[in-house]
């Protein structure tokens, strides 16, 4: 069945780009098949000296693309592809790329993008207002997930898409002249690597996946055409090994989390100062991931009643309630008069900061969130996740004794009272064990094992794109 879906889409695509002397294949692995391709929009001829490494791509006719290698020295250009669909994605690849600037200083330059939504169309150009709207209908997303989840079934989607775009696909790539790119998106993998595949780049750029998902992520992820996949869990890589990846092309480091969450040396007390807030009360922390989802209102209306002691009309803890991008959120919440000391905060930039003057968080299960409050050691309650990719993020943290997951916001409440009060020993303890799980050197294994591999390839890899106009013209 894949292989016929393969075939058909492969035909598609000749139709699209006419015959190609190049070699095209589609969706990788076990079910790829390649095809022998002119494509006759770009003409160009190809001269490649092995003894001296050296490769150039001239034109036959001036406006084709020129394809030159030079010195070993220079400036690396690394290409980021991530997509707002949650903010996750995100914040990853803005890991990285800080991780680069610190460990190599300027021997890569780091380019981060959402190469969809410049240079395609309808879908691709409007994931993140998809994605968006599937997710508040969680059913929606649900099936979605589930049934992309057969490799024939997302890789003849991709196919048909990538049949679409490709020229769109391949003109974001050329512009940004990346010898390595980094995915850090499960729709990421497919298309780029067919385009490299097609431009017979794939031997001279480097290409690596970074997953973002904990544990129960979408096949997606998985595609045996790339040099490296960075698993952040053992979960993930026994999953990537059962997807056809090879054990050699899989690493497990960790959630590549912010430089600012691993390195800089936070005091809750001069944060508490900084933030303006008050310094003797415990704190909470209350958000939803990067666009303010779940039962985030609901939830800080019942930590009002629960960190309220009636009795002696005072406070027993104070909140921070972080709505990310939503301001109807945020704007609902400011409007309360609150019985405790509460802040409402929009799109914050530095999470570590409100994290560590902070002594628990409420959030929904998304992987970045739960990775860098493991890195502040705060003990988390789940009050929610996505079908699907958050699904197994749930046992990844209730099991290790890092938090605990209830969907009833009276309940988590009632937990954070506890914690609070007469449970300050299981809060505690709750902190230790996120200390034990949390992983706050991932991202810069990660960016020393992509220039390690880098550096093998060696001057191979060191290849410039020249892009003239005309060539744009014809994409
Ligand atoms: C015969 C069966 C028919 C089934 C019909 C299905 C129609 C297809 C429609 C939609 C495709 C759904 C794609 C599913 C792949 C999901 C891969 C995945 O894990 O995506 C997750 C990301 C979001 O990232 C996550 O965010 C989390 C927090 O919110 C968390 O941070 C986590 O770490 C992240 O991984 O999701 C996306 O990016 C989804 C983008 C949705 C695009 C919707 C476009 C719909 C329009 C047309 C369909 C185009 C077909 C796309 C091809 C997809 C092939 C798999
Ligand atoms: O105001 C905010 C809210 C969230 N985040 C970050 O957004 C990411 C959210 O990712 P997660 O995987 O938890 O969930 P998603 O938003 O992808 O659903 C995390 O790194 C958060 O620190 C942020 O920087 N500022």
């Amino acid at each position: 069945m894949a292989t016929t879906v393969m075939a058909l889409a492969e035909k598609v695509l000749e139709r699209v780009y006419g015959t190609s002397k190049s070699a095209v294949s589609i969706a990788g692995g076990d079910s790829e098949k390649t095809h022998r391709h002119t494509h006759h929009h770009i003409h160009r001829s190809k001269s490649y000296d092995d003894s001296d490494d050296d490769i150039c791509y001239s034109d036959e006719d001036e406006s084709s693309m020129e394809l030159v290698q030079i010195g070993a020295e220079r400036t690396k250009n690394v290409l980021i592809l991530m997509s707002d669909t949650g903010g996750g994605h995100r914040a990853s690849a803005e890991a990285i790329r800080d991780a680069f600037k610190i460990e190599f200083g300027d021997k890569y330059r780091i380019i981060v993008k959402d190469v969809w939504k410049e240079y395609t169309g309808w879908p691709l150009n409007d994931m993140e207002r998809s994605y968006k709207f599937m997710v508040k209908h969680v059913q929606l997303w649900k099936v979605a997930f589930h049934s992309t989840s057969p490799k024939w079934i997302h890789s003849c989607y991709l196919a048909a898409i990538a049949a679409y775009y490709a020229k769109e696909v391949e003109a974001g790539l050329m512009e940004y002249k990346p010898e390595i790119i980094i995915s850090v998106h499960p729709l990421m993998q497919h298309i780029p690597l067919w385009v490299l595949k097609w431009q017979e780049l794939q031997k001279r750029v480097l290409f690596v996946t970074v997953i973002t998902d904990l544990n129960t992520c979408h096949p997606t992820w998985f595609h045996p055409g790339v040099n490296r996949c960075y698993c952040p869990s053992q979960e993930v890589a026994k999953r990537a090994l059962f997807d056809g990846l090879d054990e050699s092309q899989v690493r497990v480091f960790g959630l590549p989390v912010r430089p600012s969450f691993a390195r800089a040396v936070l005091v809750k007390d001069d944060l508490r100062k900084e933030l303006e807030m008050d310094q003797d009360l415990r704190a909470v922390l209350l958000m939803g991931g990067g666009e303010g989802m779940g039962p985030v209102k609901e939830t800080a209306k019942a930590l009002e009643e629960f960190l309220y002691d009636k009795e002696n009309r005072k406070p027993i803890g104070q909140m921070v309630v972080i709505c990310g991008r939503n301001k109807k959120l945020a704007s609902a919440l400011e409007a309360i008069e609150w019985k405790i000391p509460v802040k409402v905060r929009g799109f914050e930039t530095q999470m570590e900061k409100w994290m560590g003057a902070c002594d628990c968080i409420i959030t929904k299960a998304g992987p970045g969130t739960i990775a860098e409050s493991l890195i502040r050691s705060l003990p988390i309650i789940l009050n929610d996740y996505i079908p699907g990719q958050e699904k197994g993020n749930v046992p990844y943290v209730v099991e290790n004794g890092a938090g605990v997951f209830t969907r009833s916001p009276k309940e988590t409440a009632r937990i954070v009272g506890e914690w609070f009060s007469t449970k300050t020993d299981e809060l505690e303890q709750t902190s230790d064990n996120a200390r034990k799980l949390a992983q706050p050197e991932a991202v810069f294994d990660i960016v020393k094992d992509i220039d390690e591999l880098s550096e093998q390839r060696g001057p191979l890899a060191n290849v410039s794109y020249t892009l003239t106009s005309s060539f744009a013209s014809l994409v």
